[in-house]
């Protein structure tokens, strides 16, 4: 991703590159010198970016968005899989800057989330069941999406449901449970798709995205939309 945000930030107008970092020297990337992520705070001071864009694991994102806030830098997180301490720790540093995290920038998924909340709200009594694919080098499951798509079911029901992951054995359906089921396989990009059944019919939300530009377009968007906002918490959904 982070490959994708660079080329992509290069090729916007009204946009520029200042500085891009890596864990590991990958050479440079759409012409930028990419530089060792040890040096962040230190880049920071000297390059002075408006926003820095983040996608890579939650250790280096929290280290990250720490040394934004100490620099006084907007940061936009695209990364998932963070702990309840981890999250903690992004908060904080939203008290000094303002910090757009969101687990998917495709603008299909904020619509598939809103088509979600509605049809949870209509058909209260139908059985939920979640599958997200990933390519097969994704590390955290389910995904972030997944997860975002979990919280916002509980949002619109009176209790919040329990996330059954995966099935095994003698483990009939529970009353108001979801079930939620991870798939890793080949390159794919990205799907997810909510199944809703009861009454006799099905009903299925699915988005698909097909390319990983859409991810790196919309976390540029909400770069562009976060620079001058107060300090605080964003989500992707603020900005339109
Ligand atoms: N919000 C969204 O729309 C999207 C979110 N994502 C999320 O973004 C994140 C990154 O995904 P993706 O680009 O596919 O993952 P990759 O594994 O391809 O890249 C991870 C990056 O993090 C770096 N990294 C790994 N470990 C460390 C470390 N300990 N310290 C510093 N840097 C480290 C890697 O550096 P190195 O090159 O040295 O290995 C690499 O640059 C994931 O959490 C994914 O779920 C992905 C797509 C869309
Ligand atoms: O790791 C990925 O690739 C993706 N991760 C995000 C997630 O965990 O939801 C978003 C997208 O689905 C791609």
């Amino acid at each position: 991703m982070g490959r994708e945000v660079i080329e992509a930030a290069t090729d916007r107008q009204g946009m520029e590159v200042v500085l891009a970092i890596n864990r590991t020297d990958v050479g440079p990337v759409a012409g930028h010198t990419v530089e060792d992520e040890a040096e962040l705070p230190r880049l920071l001071d000297d390059r002075d970016p408006d926003v820095l864009v983040d996608f890579t694991l939650p250790d280096p994102s929290t280290r990250y968005v720490e040394a934004c806030a100490d620099a006084g830098v907007a940061a936009v997180i695209g990364t998932t899989g963070f702990s309840e301490s981890q999250l903690e720790v992004i908060a904080d540093a939203a008290e000094s800057v303002p910090v757009l995290r969101a687990s998917n920038f495709a603008r299909g998924v904020m619509a598939l989330r809103r088509v979600i909340r509605e049809a949870v709200e209509t058909l209260p009594e139908y059985d939920i069941e979640l599958t997200e694919t990933h390519h097969n080098r994704k590390r955290d499951a389910p995904s972030g999406t997944a997860l975002t798509i979990l919280d916002d079911i509980d949002s619109v029901r009176d209790e919040a449901a329990d996330r059954v992951h995966g099935r095994e054995g003698e483990q009939p359906r529970e009353d108001g449970e979801v079930g939620v089921h991870a798939r890793r396989a080949g390159d794919v990009t990205g799907e997810h798709e909510l199944l809703l059944a009861g009454n006799h019919e099905i009903l299925t939300l699915t988005h698909r995205a097909e390319s990983r530009g859409v991810f790196a377009a919309g976390a540029l968007d909400a770069a562009d939309w976060l620079v001058g906002r107060p300090a605080g918490e964003y989500d992707f959904e603020d900005t339109i």
